[in-house]
């Protein structure tokens, strides 16, 4: 099927507005009309805008060029295609139009076989700008996002993290930060299989997520060990989260191909008061990572917390 656009015709002149909106029309193409420059501007405002602008070079409120301008300050993840009709075809006109950031030009009164034509090529510019806007945004997800779990990947986790900090220096509010990681996983994927290791992943991944709050930041960062960072009043109440994680992945029925495989978890926590010194992240990692060493030390699933903190 084509790729279909809605187009904005602008125009003060009503008669010429309804000529263009009547082959639009009979072309397959969508259309809403404006009769002056501010009308215009708030269709392009509009959560869902036309694609496609046919603004007139002269009119109230706006000019077509000034209405250019306008809309190509506005920080848009798909950039309207923009072209401006007008009586003035001089080479200066034409260029002073497209560096303002028009698309094309129709010189009026138009040839209707040139107009379809160019907004033809409009139609195709704005096929290619969304395809090109889709592959960048799956793109941005598969570089931050763990393909197994969904969740975070260690890269984009640590930038958030990093602004977490800050965020929470700016509002003097205190994290905790944990490293987590599954009790001998080797065994489990040993004894069940490696299907049945992703399917725990995957499973510990949403349970994870369910057990901390939107805002808070979960991650995957690395094979078997997550990272969660989450807002909380004192050292004590951190505390009795993470146990309270850690009690409900002991509780829950895992399972692969009908069989369910019991799953611990071990944590290492320190609970911090973020200054300014964003480099210390690291340092807090290292330190939840030494607590994490602790916990498998003593036995495995158990919170420990560095330095005793708790
Ligand atoms: N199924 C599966 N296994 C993974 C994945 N990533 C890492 N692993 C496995 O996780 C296991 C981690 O083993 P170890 O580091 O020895 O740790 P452990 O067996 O959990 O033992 P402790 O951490 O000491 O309790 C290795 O066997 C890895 O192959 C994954 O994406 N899927």
């Amino acid at each position: 099927m084509a790729f279909s656009v809605r187009a904005l015709i602008a125009d003060d002149d009503k008669a010429s507005a309804k000529l263009v909106e009547v082959l639009l029309q009979k072309w397959g193409v969508e259309a809403v009309v404006a009769h002056d420059g501010l009308e215009a501007l708030e269709q392009v405002m509009q959560p869902e805008p036309p694609s496609l602008l046919i603004l007139d070079w002269e009119m109230p409120g706006y000019s077509g060029i000034e209405l250019c301008q306008k809309i190509r300050q506005i920080d848009m993840a798909n950039p309207p295609y923009i072209i401006i009709c007008t009586a003035r075809d001089s080479a200066e006109h034409i260029a002073e139009g497209l560096n303002q950031g028009a698309n094309d030009f129709v010189t009026k009164p138009f040839n209707t076989q040139v107009l379809r034509a160019r907004i033809e090529v409009g139609r195709r510019t704005l096929e290619l700008q969304a395809r090109l806007v889709d592959a960048m945004t799956r793109l941005d997800h598969l570089a931050s996002y763990d393909e197994l779990t969904g969740l975070l990947n260690r890269r984009a986790l640590f930038e958030r993290v990093h602004e977490d900090f800050s965020r929470a220096v700016r509002t003097e509010s205190r994290l905790c930060f944990s490293v987590c990681d599954i009790d001998w996983f080797k065994r489990i994927n040993d004894k069940y299989g490696h299907p049945a290791g992703d399917a725990i992943l995957r499973q510990l991944g949403e349970l994870l997520s369910q057990q901390l709050r939107p805002y808070d930041r979960i991650g995957r960062i690395g094979g078997e060990e997550f990272l969660l960072l989450f807002s909380v009043k004192d050292a004590g109440r951190a505390y009795k989260v993470l146990e309270r994680i850690r009690m409900e992945i002991e509780r829950f029925r895992f399972e692969f191909e009908g069989r369910v495989i019991p799953v611990t978890m071990s944590f290492g926590a320190t609970f911090v008061i973020p200054d300014e010194r964003v480099e210390r992240v690291e340092d807090y990692f290292s330190h939840a990572d030494q607590a994490l060493y602790q916990s498998k030390e003593k036995g495995r699933n158990l919170v420990t917390f560095f330095d005793n903190c708790v």
